[in-house]
């Protein structure tokens, strides 16, 4: 059966199954060499294709198994295999993605990579497919690998048109970012066989939370990227205007955040979801008594995890103005957010001046200015309660004066 096999701009190449297009989106090298162009083209006859897709029902384990293997196939992959993340998606149908890997052998090495897959095959639900090439490199065979050539389907690569939305963001709503205290708190509970800690969570949460209730002082929320400045300027800020600090997640959270920051996405997003809900509680309580300065709330939950989930230019992020990007209905909106901006050069000065360790994250934000591009738009473009910038690059004083002013002018403080 000759089936179109189109090539998606660089990196995604779909296959028309009973008519409709499923798409193939090979995102970004893990290991072994950069993705080619057409990574299809740069195939040797003999090399032998396998993608790999995860299709647990269960998002909770499917999400866990995903995050797994990544670590198993980079350990246990032969010298000179590539390995690169995959998703396969419909195009702009929510909902329809899958995750999973795009593994490339070296002649000779390919019963290694069975070995594993055989493995992996009985123990999770993964879809394997095997692509091999014709003799006249015009057309790929794919099919499920442990049959072999029992059922081909024939394609040839062909270019073809680009989705509408990047893979990324058909699963993100309640996965990547969370909407709603139930969605996040779903998430944990799902997790308390295999994260007991989630119990000790989810037990922080007050018995009733009215998150939208409008608080009787100013709430100001000071965000930005590590090193900004935000400690100093909160602190200042806290002592200047005789106001309480909170800072999200909170403080009674602490003990876990490590243990959850080592989770998927999925699983971490839903912690520092339910972080942002316990701490409007808290700003319920003190805003009834004082002005509340908050170190990181909503934005920086959301601005990461979108960051995260897609990758590439900012050109691959949701449009402005997309549903990724509202306030969630159920949570408390401060009267003001201050961005806090800075050149990254200064920003790593400070970074190092501060000595602290450093976490994955804010490694990645240190080389990897594509992903430091996207935190900072995908700030920019929240909506519901906007950040206005601030230079953080003047001296603390001035920054803190710069600050007074904004709160005066917007809070009537
Ligand atoms: N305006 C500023 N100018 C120079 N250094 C600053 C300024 N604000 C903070 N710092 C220093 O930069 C480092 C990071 O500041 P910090 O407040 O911890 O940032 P964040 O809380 O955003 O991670 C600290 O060593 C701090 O003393
Ligand atoms: N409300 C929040 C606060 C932090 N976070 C996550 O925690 C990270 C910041 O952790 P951190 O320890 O560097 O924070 P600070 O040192 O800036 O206080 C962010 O990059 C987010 O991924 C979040 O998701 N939601």
């Amino acid at each position: 059966i000759l089936k179109r096999f189109s090539m998606w701009s660089s990196r995604v190449f779909s296959v028309e199954v009973d008519g409709a297009p499923r798409y193939f989106g090979i995102r970004e090298q893990l290991r072994g060499e950069p993705v080619p162009p057409d990574v299809f083209s740069e195939v040797q006859k003999q090399d032998r294709c396998y993608s790999l897709l995860v299709c647990s029902g269960d998002r909770v384990t499917g999400d866990r198994f995903h995050w797994e293997l990544r670590d198993r196939l980079q350990r246990q992959l032969p010298p000179g295999s590539g390995l690169r993340s995959m998703s396969s998606f419909i195009p702009d149908q929510k909902g329809s993605l899958l995750k999973g890997y795009f593994l490339q052998s070296r002649a000779g090495n390919s019963s290694l990579i069975e070995d594993i897959l055989t493995d992996l095959e009985q123990r999770n639900p993964v879809l394997v497919c095997s692509y091999s090439q014709s003799e006249d490199g015009q057309q790929w065979t794919q099919c499920l690998w442990y049959q072999s050539e029992d059922n081909p389907v024939r394609f040839c690569v062909v270019p073809s048109e680009t989705p509408k939305h990047h893979p990324s963001v058909l699963n993100m709503i309640n996965s990547d970012v969370f909407y709603s205290l139930d969605e996040a708190c779903d998430v944990l509970k799902q997790c308390g066989d295999i994260i007991p800690e989630t119990r000790s969570v989810l037990g922080m949460l007050p018995s009733s939370l009215d998150a939208r209730r409008k608080p009787d002082f100013p709430v100001i929320v000071i965000e930005g990227l590590d090193a900004t400045g935000k400690t100093t300027l909160t602190e200042s800020l806290r002592d200047s205007l005789g106001a309480t600090l909170l800072r999200s997640p909170p403080q009674c959270l602490s003990a876990w955040r490590g243990r959850f920051d080592r989770e998927p996405p999925l699983i971490r997003r839903a912690f520092y979801a339910v972080g942002n809900y316990i701490t409007a509680e808290q700003i319920n309580q003190e805003a009834s008594k004082s002005p509340v300065i908050v170190d990181r709330f909503w934005h920086s939950t959301a601005a990461y995890a979108i960051a995260t989930a897609v990758t590439g230019p900012v050109s691959n992020l949701p449009h402005e103005g997309a549903e990724v990007y509202h306030w969630p209905g159920d949570l408390l909106q401060p009267s003001l957010v201050i961005l806090l901006t800075l050149d990254p050069e200064e920003r790593k000065r400070r970074l190092r001046s501060r000595g602290l360790m450093k976490t994955d994250e804010e490694e990645e934000l240190d080389h990897n200015k594509l992903f430091r591009t996207r935190v900072e738009e995908a700030y920019r473009r929240i909506v519901g309660s906007a950040c206005i910038a601030l230079d953080a690059s003047p001296s603390a004083d001035l920054v803190l004066q710069q600050a007074l002013l904004l709160i005066r002018a917007k809070c009537h403080l």
